[in-house]
């Protein structure tokens, strides 16, 4: 079997694929993250998430390697709104978020010598209204620093979040259902199944 490399520096990623008993090796990469002029959302994620495992593939000297990549964007009234830059942009994210649905897109591209095949998940996600005390409260838990959207479902940011709709596992990073799909089309086995698929 090949040697999974997951093309990411983000920790809940690794912990992710760790839960469905997934084996691999971290190569993470450093790419521009900018969405181009005119991008939609759906085609930013799927670029980023496509780019970090074609980066990570010619890096990687293993001609069998097969390579994941993922990219998670937070998107509200169709603007795109990544990682905050400083606490100004953290503010303004939760406040932008407060008491409205917004949409988790999580683009997964899994790619080898040969090929790279990408899926995009959108999830439908809803916040309580928050007063300015709770955002400077959420703030200082230091949290939404290096969150798209600014918050963590997984952690603090959870009480935050009245509803989902969608993929869970999709808005702290890699959705799970459809990540372990694309890894069985590679051969590549989760909980020790034999990549023959679900
Ligand atoms: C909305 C949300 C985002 N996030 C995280 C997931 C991603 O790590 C991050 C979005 O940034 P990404 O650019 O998707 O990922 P990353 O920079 O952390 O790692 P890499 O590019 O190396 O793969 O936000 C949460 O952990 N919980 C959440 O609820």
């Amino acid at each position: 079997m090949a040697t999974l490399y997951l093309a990411s520096a983000s920790p809940r990623r690794a912990e992710l694929l760790t839960q469905i008993g997934v084996s691999f090796v971290v190569h993470a990469t450093d790419i521009d993250e900018s969405a181009l002029p005119g991008e939609t959302p759906e085609c930013y994620v799927e670029r980023l998430a496509k780019t970090k495992a074609m980066v990570a593939l010619t890096e990687i000297d293993d001609e069998q390697a097969c390579v994941l990549g993922s990219d998670t964007t937070v998107v509200l009234d169709g603007r795109i709104l990544g990682k905050p830059v400083d606490a100004a942009d953290a503010r303004a994210m939760l406040s932008a978020l407060s008491g409205r649905e917004h949409q988790i897109l999580t683009a997964v591209a899994v790619a080898d010598q040969q090929r790279c095949t990408v899926q995009v998940v959108g999830t439908r996600v809803w916040f309580c209204p928050l007063s300015q005390a709770e955002i400077e409260a959420y703030w200082a838990t230091g949290e939404p620093c290096d969150k798209a959207g600014a918050y963590g479902i997984q952690g603090f940011g959870a009480v935050l979040v009245s509803r989902i709709e969608g993929s869970y596992s999709a808005v702290v990073g890699l959705p799970l259902h459809e990540t372990a799909a694309l890894l069985a089309d590679f051969d590549i086995a989760c909980w020790g199944r034999d990549g023959a698929g679900l």
